[in-house]
């Protein structure tokens, strides 16, 4: 199975470099320019620089020639990802997309799975999460990710063509539980973040990391997720490393906001808009989530951390 990565941002170069280690891969760019340069200097300098791309690593601006192959990892953020699905319809149309984003879409509410089953009904969807570091993929380090798709067969199929020397598959059907899990830990993490930069220490980071998992569940079941699911690789393994990472993003604008700093509108930082998303979501379905509404306050400057703080410790005393 010959694959290709749509989007050459830290994780998608990351996962390119990885899988060029089993034979041949074609990165693409939206930007003519940028794989160019990437084909110049043979590493992605503005994105994951550091890491040179190996021989069996194509490079390529054109749809046309990365969608000559069948698999195609679309590695570009959450919110774009309708965008990308939308643009390049007919090149895409009847392939194989696994979705490699983490985040919910602020507009619909859906995950990337949904987007997809959405805007190419003729694709054959799949998602692959879990705790991973673009750096530490690109340097051979050893990670397990999950790989989700509905059509367990197709599921089989893609856990062999995928997995690499240090990228180990494990293979579940709830595409939902992994989406979820994905998507939620980032607005976790952004709290975590923050309580540690406000320097409110490492036993309230536990406490939120305990009582978000609760959040992430909470939605997920309610959603059809598989508790197991929530348990594994994309849930609670990504959790814990997001939550305890400054390799993180999403940790990281929390430390600046718990730490009253700027940060860089660049960067992407899923989190920040699948808080939102989530919290609409949530209303909608009568879920409790209080420290995503925490989040999303902070975020919006409406709550300091210390009155958000408050706000957590003052709620109705109940049973774990
Ligand atoms: N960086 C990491 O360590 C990891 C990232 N991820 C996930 O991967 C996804 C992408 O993140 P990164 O690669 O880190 O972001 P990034 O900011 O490094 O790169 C994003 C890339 O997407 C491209 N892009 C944006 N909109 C596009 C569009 N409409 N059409 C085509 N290309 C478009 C940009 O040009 C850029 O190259 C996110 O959902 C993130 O959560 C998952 C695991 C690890
Ligand atoms: O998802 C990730 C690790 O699994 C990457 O985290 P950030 O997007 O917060 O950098």
């Amino acid at each position: 199975m010959s694959v290709s990565v749509i989007g050459a941002g830290a994780f998608g170069t990351a996962l390119a470099i990885s899988l060029a280690g089993r034979g041949p891969v074609c990165l693409w760019a939206r930007s003519k320019d940028h794989a160019k340069a990437m084909q110049a200097a043979r590493e992605n300098i503005s994105r994951l620089p550091g890491h040179a791309l190996p021989e069996t690593l194509s490079v390529t601006a054109d749809m046309g020639v990365a969608t000559e192959n069948h698999t195609l990892l679309l590695a570009v953020p959450m919110q774009n990802l309708r965008d990308l699905l939308i643009e390049h319809a007919g090149a895409l149309a009847g392939k194989t997309l696994v979705a490699c984003c983490k985040g919910i879409e602020l507009s619909t509410g859906l995950g990337p799975v949904e987007v997809i089953r959405q805007t190419r009904p003729d694709a054959r969807p799949a998602l692959l999460t879990g705790p991973s570091f673009a750096h530490d993929i690109a340097a051979g380090l050893p990670t397990a990710l999950t790989l989700a798709c509905a059509d367990a067969d197709l599921g089989k199929a893609l856990q062999q063509s995928l997995n690499t020397a240090n990228l180990r598959l494990y293979r579940s059907t709830d595409t939902t539980g992994a989406e979820l899990g994905g998507a939620l830990k980032n607005v976790i993490a952004i709290a975590c973040g923050a309580v540690i930069g406000a320097g409110l220490g490492e036993s309230a980071r536990a406490a939120l990391m305990t009582r978000g998992y609760a959040e992430m569940q909470r939605m997920a079941l309610a959603l059809g997720a598989r508790a197991e699911t929530l348990a594994g690789l994309s849930g609670f393994g990504d959790l814990a490393l997001t939550c305890t990472s400054e390799g993180s993003r999403n940790y990281r604008l929390g430390l600046s906001l718990g730490r009253g700093g700027g940060f860089d509108p660049d960067v992407t930082v899923e989190g920040a808009a699948t808080a939102r998303a989530v919290a609409t979501k949530a209303r909608q379905m009568q879920l409790d989530m209080p420290i995503t509404a925490c989040v999303v306050a902070l975020l919006d400057g409406k709550l300091t951390l210390d009155a958000a703080m408050t706000a957590l410790l003052t709620r109705p005393l109940k049973e774990e």
